[in-house]
């Protein structure tokens, strides 16, 4: 009976102790950002403790909205005295668990840092600051021809992209965000302030020392926090045509896909799902497609050599069988079925009330795709799991969407087991654990796995010159 009391006044001591010193943390935050800038509250630390996937989420102590390049250099230097955690949070889209807070802290929210900094449409280039969204920025730049294609199927902000690497359906075509970051502002872990491509570099190439930048992309918030990026646009096609190919067999598609790819047309995207994901694509999004494994195409061109890039990829997909190929020129037509696409998440999600998924998200030479999706299949059935799978194939990239109940552990161990399955298989053919989500904390295993130990001492070698405290999002990546 004393034993438990005793832990009680214990848990309560502490509860109390970590009360206090938030409450602290939060005073001298105001002091530095302004009483508005700051949030305490449950709802807001629950908002922030969690992006959209299954992992668990741990609140921050605070959130702190900055509103400026000097609010997040006065916050991290503030936070280094103090040695306390700060976890970087664009829009919390991220499907790797990278915002949580499991050693609690600042979240730095830069949703409030949105202004789009300078257009040189002259260029085909922009800067942005980091809490600006990618549908933001396409609609701040709609009246100049140009157009930032890389898209996750969510809003994200365009800083939490930049963090992460991500991609999208047009990667194929114009790259991922790796090509399309051409220089950044970010605040170390000490609260300095560096460009990675020089003080004032937008140029299209350099060989000027280290590239800073792409040590930057893809670092979801371990090495700095990026503040403002400067990026390549790309112009609005004159000509733009979708198709949708239903085939009959799931080798069909891939096989069409890799011969579309090693045809060297320069297809714009091309994204295959399985007959579960069209069947829950149509129920979420109310689409009519016949249920088999399909291709969603399109081709960006002139209106003179349109027709032809089109012709190419239907006499490609009749040679491996597709069930028919039928082009969607009309522009609501084509918007309904990206839109159902960039959804596939929710509609996975949506097959079975109550549960959250679990991607995978694997990228291999284009070669041993046909392969590995057939091995992704498999590994399902004998598992015995739900899992709709689509992909960015023109990529050699693909998720299973695994559908889990986060409160049944045996359902989750599962739900490891084939990721690590299938990681080590695209290991094993000269492929990556992640070509987009990052590692966050689910990935983290795989990481060793993927570099070996030399390369995972050489990326902690780094980690610990910039970041010598661990204060910036501790607990990700390594
Ligand atoms: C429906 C749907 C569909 C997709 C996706 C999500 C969802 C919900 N995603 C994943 C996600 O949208 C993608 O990872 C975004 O880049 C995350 O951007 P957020 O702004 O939401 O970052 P979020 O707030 O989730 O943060 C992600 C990581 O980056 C860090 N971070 C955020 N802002 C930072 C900054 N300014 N400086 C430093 N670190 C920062 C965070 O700390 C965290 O570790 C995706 N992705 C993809 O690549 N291809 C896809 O096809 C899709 N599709
Ligand atoms: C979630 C994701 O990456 C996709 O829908 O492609
Ligand atoms: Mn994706």
């Amino acid at each position: 009976m004393n034993i438990i009391k005793s832990t009680k006044v214990l848990f309560l001591y502490k509860f109390m102790q970590r009360y206090a010193s938030s409450q602290a943390l939060a005073t001298d935050l105001k002091s530095i950002v302004g009483n508005d800038n700051v949030a305490t509250s449950t709802a807001v630390r629950e908002q922030h403790s969690h992006d959209e996937s299954y992992h668990p989420g741990h609140k921050p102590d605070v959130v702190v909205f900055a509103q400026s390049t000097d609010h997040v250099s006065k916050i991290v230097k503030y936070c280094a005295s103090k040695r306390v955690p700060v976890i970087p949070f664009g829009t919390g889209t991220g499907v790797e668990g990278g915002v949580t807070a499991p050693q609690g802290g600042v979240c730095l929210d830069l949703s409030r840092m949105d202004k789009v900094l300078s257009i040189n449409a002259e260029d085909f280039d922009c800067t942005v600051q980091a809490g600006v969204t990618r549908n933001a920025l396409n609609t701040y730049i709609r009246d100049t021809g140009l157009q930032f294609p890389i898209d996750p199927g969510a809003n994200a902000s365009l800083g939490g992209m930049c963090a992460t690497s991500a991609s999208g359906t047009m990667a194929v075509r114009y790259g991922t965000m790796r090509e399309n970051v051409m220089n950044l502002e970010v605040v170390l872990a000490d609260g300095s302030i560096i460009k990675t491509a020089g003080l004032k570099g937008r140029s299209r190439k350099t060989s000027s020392g280290y590239n800073l930048t792409n040590l930057f992309v893809g670092q979801e918030g371990t090495l700095g926090i990026i503040t403002e990026a400067t990026l390549k646009l790309h112009a609005i096609p004159e000509a733009v045509l979708a198709a949708v190919a239903p085939f009959k067999d799931l080798q069909g598609a891939v096989n069409a896909t890799v011969a579309i790819m090693q045809s060297g047309l320069p297809v714009a995207r091309i994204e295959f799902l399985d007959e579960n994901m069209v069947d829950a694509c149509n129920r979420f999004s109310k689409l009519n497609l016949d249920i088999a494994p399909t291709l969603f195409l399109e081709f960006h061109g002139s209106n003179s050599n349109i027709e032809a890039q089109g012709q190419i990829a239907e006499e490609t997909c009749k040679s491996y069988e597709c069930l028919q190929f039928a082009f969607a020129t009309d522009v609501d037509k084509r918007a309904e079925l990206w839109k159902a696409r960039h959804n596939a998440w929710y509609a996975a999600q949506a097959l079975k009330p109550g549960s959250k998924g679990y991607s995978t998200d694997v990228c291999v030479p284009i070669s041993a795709l046909s392969g590995i999706v057939t091995f992704a299949k498999d590994e399902l059935k004998r598992l015995n799991l739900l899992g709709p799978i689509v992909g960015h194939v023109g990529d050699g990239n693909f998720h299973v969407f695994v559908i889990v109940d986060p409160t049944n552990p045996k359902e989750i161990e599962l739900v490891h087991q084939y990721s690590m399955a299938l990681a080590k298989e695209a290991l094993r053919v000269s492929g990556t654990v992640t070509g987009e989500h990052g590692i966050g904390v689910g990935k983290k295993k795989l990481l060793i796995d993927e570099f070996g130990a030399a390369g995972i001492n050489t990326m902690k070698a780094i980690k610990q010159a910039l970041d010598p405290m661990n204060i910036l999002n501790p607990g990700k990546v390594l």
